[in-house]
């Protein structure tokens, strides 16, 4: 019976490795499980999957296979990928995009998305699709509010008054057009059968999470009682609104824990209490958040670290209180010198990168709920096309959307340490899973 048995599970786990009928990545005792096995996160962000993966002109297919395969080889698991775009003016966001106006979405990069999906079940690989965006770079709740209010989109990165922004952008949540082509989209998408594998999406394992957006805020610092309820609101109802959808899959929030939640820990914690969340997500980004000056690497070293490790341990902490599993699945720091060039070292980065992976796996070693990690963000073969490092339609994509210098964040197939780095940590945190 037991040599059956090691067969029997020897050809379900062989299926599920040659990305055959594996089960969905479901949550048990505060960690994450698959095939009956614990499953760790060892992921990469990588928002331009779907557009690479589309029949059409701004699609590279050749180049999307080549970077699963670097993934793949790096002992990469799951990839974070942009499901959804919205076509906007604002100047430094990406185009083409899924949704050129409410009800009009462009099947082409559908298609990408579906490709992308059969590409990663051959590899045995898993994806968070975000289906919205609170930042502008690819339209988003911006874009919505522009199409069903009027309301200008202003760009940030021209307007440069991101508080305005922010504030503006929580009208999203209440405005009940808005909601609705959402919800269309949500509908479009979670039900959509793939084109490639013929398989439905909401019966495909190859999706760890479906999530509601990239991160989401109630609006800014200076949010009110009414504005983080709203939010808390939005998050639960609209988690229940997929899950009614697709039974099958998880729904992740996209929030970026204390730093997206107006520094609240009693609304991150009710935000992610709902059932229809299955777990926690945080974000970090020590030079965004203004504790870490690229060009003044020895002087705010120390202090950013300290920042930093209790960011990483304060979130754990929170995911024990609510009994489910946390991935940290964005973070990142500049190269050397705060340079956009990608013959820059990444020393600095590479440090950042080592004290993150090790915080994380000794709190997975003692049993805690971390569910695996996410790095921001897999540039791969993708070049800056421009001397002044800014995106235009038809240049490569990159790891830094097209809000951000290409190659602020990126880690590219170039960048030998920070790669070397990336496979030993991934490989640690699946043993410490698989020994748990
Ligand atoms: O989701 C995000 N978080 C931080 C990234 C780097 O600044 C940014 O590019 C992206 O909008």
């Amino acid at each position: 019976a037991a040599l059956l048995a090691a067969g029997a599970f020897g050809i379900a786990h062989a299926a599920g490795a040659a990305g055959g009928k594996s089960s969905f990545v479901a949550v048990k005792d505060s960690h994450f499980e698959r095939n009956g096995q614990r499953y760790m996160v060892a992921g990469a962000n990588f928002w331009y999957g779907g557009y690479l993966g589309a029949p059409s002109s701004v699609g590279q297919r050749a180049r999307l296979v080549k970077e699963l395969d670097r993934l793949k080889a790096l002992g990469v698991n799951n990839v974070r990928v942009l499901a959804v775009s919205e076509q906007t003016a604002m100047k430094s966001a990406v185009s083409p995009a899924t949704t050129s106006a409410p009800g009009h979405y462009d099947e082409q990069l559908l298609q990408g998305l579906d490709f992308l999906m059969a590409e990663l079940a051959k590899r045995d690989m898993t994806a968070v699709l975000y289906l919205n965006n609170f930042w502008q770079w690819s339209g988003g709740m911006t874009q919505y509010l522009n199409w069903f209010t009027g309301s200008p989109a202003h760009d940030p990165n021209v307007s440069k008054d991101y508080e305005r922004f922010m504030a503006e952008n929580a009208r999203f949540y209440t405005n009940a057009r808005a909601q609705a082509e959402y919800r269309n989209v949500i509908a479009k998408i979670v039900q959509r059968t793939n084109t490639v594998t013929k398989k439905p999406y909401r019966d495909d394992p190859v999706i760890l999470s479906w999530q509601l957006a990239n991160e989401p805020r109630p609006g800014n610092a200076k949010s009110t009682k009414e504005e983080k309820a709203t939010y808390v609101k939005w998050i639960a109802d609209t988690a229940h609104y997929i899950r009614s959808l697709d039974a099958n899959h998880m729904v992740s929030t996209g929030s970026e824990g204390l730093a997206g939640s107006a520094q609240d820990a009693q609304l991150y914690l009710d935000a992610h209490r709902t059932p229809d969340i299955a777990y926690l997500t945080y974000h970090l980004w020590p030079a965004n958040w203004g504790w870490f000056d690229p060009k003044q690497p020895d002087t705010t070293w120390a202090g950013m670290m300290d920042k930093a490790q209790h960011y990483l341990n304060v979130h754990v902490d929170y995911a024990k209180q609510l009994g489910k599993p946390i991935v940290l699945e964005e973070f990142g720091l500049n190269r050397d010198g705060g340079s956009f060039d990608i013959k820059a070292s990444t020393k600095v980065r590479d440090r950042f990168y080592d004290e993150v992976f090790t915080t994380l796996e000794k709190r997975a070693a003692a049993g805690d709920p971390v569910g695996g990690w996410a790095f921001w963000a897999w540039g791969g073969a993708g070049r800056a096309a421009n001397a002044d490092y800014w995106w235009k339609p038809g240049n490569d994509f990159v790891g830094d959307p097209p809000q951000e210098e290409q190659g602020l964040y990126s880690v590219f197939d170039s960048d030998a340490s920070s790669l070397k780095l990336i496979a030993a940590h991934d490989k640690r945190l699946k043993t410490i899973g698989a020994k748990q």
